[in-house]
């Protein structure tokens, strides 16, 4: 594995596309490893394009836009970053030979679209999900949660992420509410959503698998310790490292993830979504990208999910083990406001054991994460109190 010189006829060149706080951190992850990085996004200055080589502001959704800019850039690796991607021109590129598209194209492809990874995992793998039906109208919806589903479920757009227009519903007065927010929150309007089963479970986890070229110049399997989380409306708002779990599900948790990322293929890390009751383990999805709640690993693991997945991509060989019991708490921007400042950064890093991340997004909006506070401790308990004091003393105001 060789790698050039930045700016150089020699230069190992990626894209990343979606260049939010997640890119960001891949992007210095490649630059410490002396890679020519271009960050694209749908609006100037994202977090990502302040520390990339080059950057760019397109409609990554516009697929021949896509393509004239790959041909333009010629990178090497195209690592897509968020969900909003024309991933049929993923594949073009990626059959034409124009560049290798990280995981794969087809992984892209399947994880944008819950209808893709949800159909893949349960009819196809034969893993254990929440009931579900896909709904393309508000009868269509009330019918399927009649006809089965049921309540309390849960109904989100098929193409979203976050959270983004996702809603819990107890009872057919709240249906066409749970219809009409979906419609809205969307990133790519398709007009269909998912309806599942509310699952009850016990905890939640993020398991990071890693695909990284191994000791014997093959493909192998790596797997962080789970990332047990916290969510409210859809959107993460804490995570920690290690989640304490039994060993039947934990067993099962690896045995899900890598049957889900066996079938996905490719090198890079993938964020592996799952509910766990008792020795019970459901699959709920499948980032094949850094993970927002893996945000701990920069504080919990040698290697963090981002420097994991550039040595991934890269065909470097990976280090999973942990550093210490971490966790991360989110910073909102609290506020609908341009170029907002943050008040209480030196109180935070106060803090034992604690630091920060600031994205530097140019625009806030009330339920934006705008930054991270990390911290470690001597469990995940006094971590996760670190984490939440740091984040609740960084103030952002006009
Ligand atoms: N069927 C379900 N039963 C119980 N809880 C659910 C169900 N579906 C989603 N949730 C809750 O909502 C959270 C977000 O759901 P999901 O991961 O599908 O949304 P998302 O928009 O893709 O979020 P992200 O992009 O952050 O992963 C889950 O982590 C879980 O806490
Ligand atoms: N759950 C997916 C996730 O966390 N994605 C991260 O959020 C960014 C978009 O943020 P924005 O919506 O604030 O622009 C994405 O670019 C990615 O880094
Ligand atoms: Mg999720």
């Amino acid at each position: 594995m060789k790698i050039g010189t930045p700016l150089s006829p020699s230069a190992t060149r990626v894209m990343l596309l979606g260049s939010g706080e997640l890119g960001k951190e891949v992007i210095i992850a490649l630059q410490r490893l002396g890679v020519e990085v271009i960050a694209v996004d749908r609006y100037a200055n994202a977090p990502g394009h302040q520390v990339a080589h080059r950057s760019h502001v397109i409609n990554m959704a516009d697929g021949k836009a896509l393509r004239a800019l790959i041909e333009q850039e010629k990178p090497h690796l195209v690592v897509p970053e968020i969900e909003a991607i024309a991933t049929e021109m993923l594949v073009e590129i990626e059959r034409a030979g124009l560049a290798e598209v990280i995981p794969t194209a087809r992984a892209a492809q399947l994880t944008m679209n819950r209808e893709g990874i949800r159909r893949l995992a349960a009819e196809t793998l034969q893993l254990p999900t929440s009931p579900y039906a896909f709904a393309e109208s508000l009868e269509a919806l009330q019918s399927a949660i009649d006809r089965g589903i049921g309540y309390p479920c849960v109904i989100k757009p098929v193409m979203s992420s976050s959270g983004k227009g996702q809603s819990k519903i107890d009872g057919p007065d709240d249906v066409k509410a749970a219809w009409d927010y979906a419609a809205s929150g969307g990133r790519v309007e398709l007009g269909k959503v998912i309806v599942e089963g509310f699952i009850d479970f016990d905890y939640e986890i993020t398991q990071l698998t890693v695909r990284a070229i191994g000791e014997k110049n093959q493909v192998e399997t790596y797997f962080c310790e789970p990332i047990g989380h916290l969510q409210v409306k859809g959107d993460y708002v804490e995570s920690w490292q290690p989640q304490v779990m039994n060993e039947v599900a934990l067993h099962k948790s690896r045995e899900i993830a890598k049957a889900v990322t066996d079938n996905l293929g490719g090198r890079g890390i993938f964020g592996v979504e799952l509910f766990i009751k008792g020795d019970q383990v459901w699959f709920s999805e499948v980032s094949p990208r850094p993970h927002d709640t893996g945000m701990v690993t920069m504080a919990s693991q040698v290697q963090s999910e981002f420097d994991l997945h550039a040595r991934a991509i890269l065909g470097l060989p990976v280090d999973v083990s942990m550093r210490a019991p971490g966790a991360s708490a989110v910073i909102y921007g609290g506020m609908e406001a341009e170029g907002i400042t943050f008040e209480g950064v030196d109180k935070a890093l106060r803090v034992p054991q604690s630091d920060i991340r600031l994205f530097g997004k140019p625009v806030a909006f009330e339920r934006r994460r705008m930054g991270v506070a990390l911290a470690n401790g001597k469990d995940t308990e006094e971590a996760r109190e670190r984490a939440k004091l740091a984040a609740s003393l960084v103030k952002p105001i006009k």
